[in-house]
């Protein structure tokens, strides 16, 4: 079975009610990539963060119960927006999945190395170890409940989009992580999804790499042409 197409929109701290409205009536009026998926059921909603103990006196944090109370099914963890800027380390933010795979939220994992890594030829070390940390929390079953979103950080905001090689030989590098380290199935099973300058333009060809199982969008997803990102395989 191919594994299905997965499309995420992160619309960080941009938007307020009625432009938020406008994106999804867009999205709700488009003729979507029947076999894309967005978030479950087939469009829904993700939230951006959630905190590893289950309730308490951690003013500013949100509960993984608490998403699921307002039927969110999903979380983005490991942003590297919240690496860098709010100095998430690896393990804190496996402890997070953990905790929202175990109350029943989906995660989308996100790695990426930053330019110093990359020139440095750091790359695979660097998602090796991302990765590796949260293997130390998770069971093999439960990356089931694991879309794992490559960002590298250069890519992030800048226009600066890998190309399809660069983005294919990191999937193919993760791939063979997940086979060596969780399990065949795993390998066969966990979605590889691309982050970072994602638009309409340079989709189609990312799209075509067997590794590359669907993206994260930023900026883009803001705009009408995210239609377009999540029909990139059609
Ligand atoms: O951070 C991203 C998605 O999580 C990517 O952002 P951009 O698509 O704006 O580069």
């Amino acid at each position: 079975m191919p594994r299905q197409f997965f499309v995420g929109g992160n619309f960080k701290m941009n938007g307020v009610a009625q432009s938020i409205t406008e994106i999804v009536k867009n999205l709700n009026a488009a003729k979507l990539d029947d076999s894309t998926e967005l978030a479950d059921p087939k469009i829904g909603v993700a939230a951006q963060n959630v905190y590893d103990k289950p309730n308490g006196a951690f003013t500013g944090e949100i509960s993984v119960e608490q998403l699921r109370d307002n039927k969110i099914n999903w979380a983005v963890i490991g942003h590297s927006e919240r690496r860098v800027i709010l100095k998430e380390t690896d393990e804190f933010i496996a402890r997070k999945t953990k905790a929202a795979i175990e109350g029943g939220v989906s995660v989308i994992f996100c790695i990426g190395e930053t330019l110093e890594e990359r020139e440095a030829n750091k790359t695979i070390e660097v998602v090796t170890r991302q990765l590796n940390a949260a293997a130390k929390e998770l069971s093999a079953e439960q990356w089931d409940k694991v879309v794992i979103a490559y960002e590298p950080v250069w890519a992030i905001g800048t226009g600066k989009v890998a190309t399809t090689e660069q983005a294919q030989e990191v999937h193919a590098a993760i791939r063979k992580w997940l086979a060596e380290s969780i399990s065949a199935h795993a390998q066969e099973s966990v979605r590889i999804i691309y982050g970072g300058s994602v638009s309409e333009k340079n989709c189609r060809e990312l799209a075509t790499q067997p590794d590359v199982d669907g993206f994260l969008v930023g900026g883009a997803s803001l705009k009408p042409a995210f239609v377009d990102i999540i029909n990139a395989r059609i």
